[in-house]
């Protein structure tokens, strides 16, 4: 028999499945076009870069420095970096008073150099500036006239650049300083600006910055932010709004007790207890001759109150290496008979307790690398930079020449003088004991760029530090499209889980067939 045949419809086919797969190829292209999107659209733009030059003109020599930013982010911290140092040949441009014009012709080489380091067609907006230190300071203080044809020389020089010239002039001390302390602030990351850190306690000082120690030929600049204390004299009184955070700083430039003029200050010093014009000089290497003429003792503004009629024209000096005495000699050019504050550093000049870290760049960095005190990590102790210092004084010269033959010999000869007046001056004159001692750190560069005034100058005078932290959003724009992508991608997987589980196709309910 035949069996019964089962009568009705055919089960329908409950899942469509050529729909879920339209559905599900539109999901897939979708995703990948979002994606897509997100990429292309967060892909860096090529880069859009501004450059700046800044000559350096110090007392000793002038450097050319040029920085470059990415236009688009100017106002950010941090940005802004060294991409070349060029030094001029031959003396500061205070050191061309009887012949200004070429103070102006001795910058040919470096301006060349800056022209091949920015793009042709950028130099006409490429602003340059130039900033006079100490060497022009004392020159304008002996000679005013001198001091502007000097200037007014490199002045016609830079107008003749193919770059953007933004003027040459003498900065004040105090520009020096606080222009130093931007720097290096600026470039350790002291300024950031944290947004939603904001409110953790800052790391370092309770600034949050860094102090900066400056030593150039002819004057010598210490910055910091002291602590809650009161500044008590106006003239070293600096207020700054910088990234939306008030800084009250303090500041000194000792004029004359730059590593050169300071030596002047001690020779002329010792000349006065010297009858036939012979010296024996503790603080230059034993075996170590200079002959020097009296007159050029007495040029700077520096010594010109010491002036006497001697009974020679020659200086005879003679090193005997012996940094005890040495010490003593460099402590008679610091004044601490009177404070007329609550304290002071030296010469009567106000000095609040010293607070927090501080760097310390130029010559104080120079040589103090020269003796190898700054490769280590942590900074090496006091007693330990003395005993170098003494052994290195000790030294007879002929041994000392032959060993460095390729260095100067103005700074190989002077680098003991140098390294006992950086410990008279830290210690006796600001008061670094063995403890606070610790807290300077002997820099050259931060990152690629110089510790020195020259950044800090060109971030004042282009308004690349903004008072006011610009208003910035939470999250990045690339973070903000990676998130928006994310979360429509979440949206759309948990709509159709939904979908699913709502309705569910029959074919997928259990027991239905
Ligand atoms: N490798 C070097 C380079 C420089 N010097 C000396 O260090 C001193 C300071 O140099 P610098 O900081 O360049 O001084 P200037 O900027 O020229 O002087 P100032 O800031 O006082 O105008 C000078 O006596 C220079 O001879 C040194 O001993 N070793
Ligand atoms: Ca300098």
């Amino acid at each position: 028999m035949d069996e019964p045949k089962v009568t009705g419809t055919k089960p329908r086919t409950c899942c469509p499945r050529k729909s879920l797969l339209i559905l599900g190829f539109l999901f897939a292209s979708a995703a990948i076009a979002l994606v897509a999107m997100a990429v292309t659209q967060n892909k860096p733009l090529p880069k859009n870069i501004k450059y700046g030059i800044v000559l350096d003109a110090g007392s000793s020599h002038t450097n050319l420095y040029v920085y470059e930013w990415p236009a688009e982010k100017e106002n950010d911290t941090g940005v802004v970096h060294q991409v070349e140092v060029c030094t001029v040949q031959g003396s500061g441009i205070s050191g061309y008073s009887k012949d200004p014009d070429e103070a102006g012709l001795s910058l040919q080489n470096c301006i060349k150099r800056a022209q091949e380091m920015v793009p042709e067609q950028q130099h006409r907006d490429t602003p340059v500036y130039l900033g006079a230190t100490a060497g022009m300071r004392l020159l304008s203080l002996q000679n005013r006239s001198v001091a502007d044809r000097v200037l007014s020389a490199v002045e016609n020089m830079l107008r003749s650049s193919p770059f953007d010239f933004q003027g040459a002039r003498v900065i004040s001390g105090q520009e020096e300083g606080a222009y130093g302390w931007i720097t290096i602030n600026y470039l350790l990351g002291n300024f950031k600006q944290t947004g939603w850190l904001d409110f953790l306690p800052h790391l370092q000082s309770s600034s949050g910055t860094s102090g900066a120690l400056d030593l150039g030929g002819a004057s010598t600049q210490i910055t910091f932010v002291p602590d809650h204390e009161p500044i008590e004299s106006q003239e070293n009184s600096l207020h700054f709004r910088l990234y939306g955070k008030s800084y009250n700083v303090y500041t000194h430039s000792f004029l004359c007790y730059g590593k050169d003029q300071a030596l002047r200050l001690k020779l002329a010093g010792d000349l006065q207890s010297t009858q036939n014009g012979s010296l024996l000089d503790p603080c230059f290497h034993p075996g170590y001759f200079r002959v020097m003429n009296t007159s050029d003792l007495y040029t700077s503004p520096c010594t010109a109150n010491g002036e006497q009629q001697l009974p020679f024209r020659r200086l005879h000096l003679q090193g005997n290496g012996d940094y005890q005495v040495c010490r003593k000699a460099i402590q008679k050019i610091f004044n601490t008979s009177h404070c007329p504050y609550s304290s002071c550093s030296f010469n009567g000049i106000f000095l609040p307790p010293l607070q927090g870290k501080f760097g310390a760049f130029s010559a104080f960095y120079f040589v103090m690398n020269f003796l190898n005190l700054t490769t280590e990590k942590s900074p090496v102790p006091l007693n330990r930079v003395t005993s170098t210092v003494q052994r290195f004084c000790s030294r007879p010269w002929n041994e000392v020449k032959a060993e460095f033959p390729n260095i100067k010999e103005k700074y190989l000869s002077e680098y003991c003088f140098s390294g006992a007046y950086i410990l008279s001056l830290l210690e006796n004159g600001y008061g670094f004991t063995a403890e606070k001692w610790q807290n300077i750190q002997f820099l050259g560069k931060i990152g690629s760029s110089d510790a020195g005034w020259t950044l800090g100058y060109m971030l004042n005078l282009t308004n690349m530090i903004p008072a006011e932290k610009p208003p910035t959003r939470p999250l990045s724009h690339a973070s903000y499209v990676g998130l928006m992508v994310f979360c429509s991608l979440v949206l759309v997987a948990v709509l159709l889980l939904g979908c699913f589980i709502f309705h569910k196709p029959k074919c997928l309910q259990k027991g239905l067939i």
